[in-house]
């Protein structure tokens, strides 16, 4: 079967210098892949990479079966992926949250009817209904992260590509967060240093080290991630 996505031997050079050195993989349908590795080792380039908004100066970039390898190749399959970036900044423009959300799905052919029903049926999925009419850049950084991923699922996408979603969000929104993408039915490029997050939703892992991919090992323990408990004074 064909891959969703794939990387063959991919390099990117940045100022000279090699980020990915040979980046190989390759993504199926209905399979949940995470990506770690230490800080700075070329994650979030590479999902850069599998987007176009990274050009390899070696290998082979593909994308639903096709080759990428100019901004002209990489844009009609765009709309297939979403993709959550790693700062939520970047990713929210509109003044509202239901504007922000609704953008994605009016920009790719729905009536404005349909793209607020998908919009507003992405953030009740997520818990958050109550945030459509809030100013965007006014939301806390966890409330960001879901109205994010809000916006990609409202476009109903065939492959997520998540860097870094847990980052700032709470326990309750982080459960929010994995039962919906649990819920989602395409397949998952997830990169993430939460190990927990990685055990619950992942079915398969990569680690990336040094601008290399290597198969990795998931650690299926419930209690991977620490539990620190607050507790009330009389407790
Ligand atoms: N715009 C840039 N200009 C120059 N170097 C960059 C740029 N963006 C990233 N880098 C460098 O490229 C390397 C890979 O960065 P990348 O963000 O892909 O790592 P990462 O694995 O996602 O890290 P983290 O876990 O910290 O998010 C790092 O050495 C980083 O400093």
């Amino acid at each position: 079967m064909t891959a969703l996505l794939s990387l063959q031997e991919v390099v990117v050079l940045r100022d000279g210098a090699a980020v990915l050195r040979g980046a190989s993989l390759s993504l199926a349908a209905g399979e949940r892949l995470a990506i770690v590795g230490p800080n700075g080792a070329g994650k979030t380039t590479l999902l850069r990479t599998l987007v176009g908004l990274e050009r390899a100066s070696a290998g082979e970039v593909r994308l639903f079966g096709t080759l990428c390898r100019s901004e002209r190749d990489f844009r009609p399959q765009r709309p297939r992926i979403g993709y959550l970036f790693q700062d939520s900044d970047d990713q929210l423009f509109c003044p509202t949250v239901i504007e922000d959300v609704a953008f994605g799905p009016l920009n790719t052919g729905c009536t404005a009817e349909e793209a607020q029903a998908r919009a507003q049926a992405a953030l009740e999925g997520l818990g958050i209904g109550a945030l459509a009419g809030r100013v965007s850049h006014r939301l806390s950084g966890g409330e960001k992260r879901l109205v994010c991923l809000a916006g990609l699922l409202a476009m109903r996408p065939d492959v997520l590509m998540l860097d870094e979603p847990t980052n700032g969000v709470d326990a309750a929104n982080r459960e929010r967060l994995r039962d919906a993408l649990r819920r989602f039915p395409g397949a998952l490029l997830l990169v993430s240093h939460d190990d927990g997050f990685v055990a619950e939703l992942a079915t398969r892992a990569m680690l990336m080290d040094q601008g290399r991919l290597a198969p990795a090992e998931i650690h299926n323990h419930p209690h991977l991630h620490s539990h620190p408990h607050v507790h009330a004074a009389h407790d």
